[in-house]
């Protein structure tokens, strides 16, 4: 696999003839707590198109778990942007969100005691979800061991969640997250109490249901690996989307597959970017920068540096202040 480094050409333009099924713009949350506002979500974008598979991942307190309440419609946003399966999160009412919750989309979430009744079998907590989604099946016990078996839990079906070990718990979890044939599938740290090879499977499992079915996925961790099982991982960082890792498989030379991953920076609307942790420190980049406009790519300079380090561009339109935002790790 070859890291390509971060660069910034990810385009934002969304085309007219299908909207993807998870779409945020500016998204903000803010919470306000004992007279102090928190931002946790800063204008955030993402888009997720039908039939992806996607991981978000962030450090603690980036803003993971804030975004996909808020997908799942147990929160509403401050302001912004946010759809997901054809739903506007931000004016839905109380029943249309219950419509949602029942209809549009299923949830994951890391602990078990979220996911399933402890007092209830495997099959008997499938059963319930069909059950909530007034699934009207007349094969229902046959369409339980469908889910089950697609997640190979079958032998688990007459077991107690006690009874079960993390890894079935969980795919159990997602048997249930399935029950009501979700358009979208969310995850919230579905792995997190998993050991590294369990957690594996699990997400092997969850790329089955993805590909099998065609359930649009999105799956929120802290844990980089997840990249190794999806096509795409976003970065959050302070409640924005930085960066994205896209992985493809290409044949070589030699006729051999080759997954390549590459990362780029992601480029927002008015044409914000933040720059990766590594590239700031190692240049000492703050407060504010140089930039130049190359004829296939802009240079950027640390802007407390003499300006000669920055190579002057014949015909090159120079940006008109110079200086990038505040922060020093975006500019506009
Ligand atoms: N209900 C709330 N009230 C006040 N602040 C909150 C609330 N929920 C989240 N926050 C704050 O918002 C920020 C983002 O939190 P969030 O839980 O979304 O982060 P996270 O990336 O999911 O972190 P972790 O990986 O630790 O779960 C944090 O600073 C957090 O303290």
């Amino acid at each position: 696999m070859t890291e390509a480094p971060a660069t910034g050409t990810v385009s934002t333009a969304v085309p007219a003839h299908a909207e993807p099924h998870i779409l945020c713009a500016d998204l903000v949350r803010i919470f306000a707590a004992e007279g102090v506002e928190v931002q946790a979500l800063q204008g955030l974008n993402l888009r997720v198109d039908r039939g992806e598979m996607v991981a978000l991942v962030g450090a603690s307190g980036s803003g993971k778990s804030t975004l996909l309440t808020i997908l799942s419609g147990l929160d509403t946003p401050t302001a912004g942007l946010a759809r997901c399966a054809g739903s506007d999160l931000l004016t839905m009412g109380r029943k249309e969100r219950v419509q949602y919750q029942r209809h549009s989309v299923g949830f994951v979430w890391q602990q078990t005691s979220r996911n399933l009744l402890p007092y209830l079998t495997a099959a008997e907590n499938v059963a319930m979800a069909m059950a909530v989604a007034g699934n009207k099946t007349k094969d229902r016990k046959g369409r339980i061991m469908e889910l089950l078996d697609l997640l190979e839990v079958g032998y688990c079906a007459d077991r107690r969640p006690t009874e079960l070990s993390g890894g079935e718990q969980q795919r159990t979890a997602i048997a249930v997250a399935l029950a009501n044939d979700p358009q979208v599938l969310l995850a919230d740290e579905p792995t997190g109490e998993l050991d590294e090879a369990t957690s594996s499977d699990v997400l092997e499992a969850m790329r089955g249901v993805n590909e099998g079915l065609g359930i649009t996925t999105l799956i929120v961790t802290h844990d980089p690996a997840v990249s190794e099982h999806v096509n795409r991982t976003i970065q959050i960082r302070d409640g924005r989307t930085s960066t994205e890792v896209l992985r493809r498989r290409e044949v070589d030379e030699h006729g051999q597959e080759q997954h390549i991953a590459e990362e780029f920076a992601v480029l927002d609307r008015v044409g914000r970017l933040q720059l990766p942790d590594d590239f700031t420190k190692t240049l000492d980049l703050r407060e504010r920068v140089r930039l130049a406009l190359e004829t296939d790519h802009v240079g950027v300079w640390p802007g407390h540096r003499p300006a000669k380090a920055a190579p002057a561009v014949p015909d090159a339109p120079a940006p008109e202040t110079g200086p990038a935002s505040e922060s020093g790790e975006a500019w506009q």
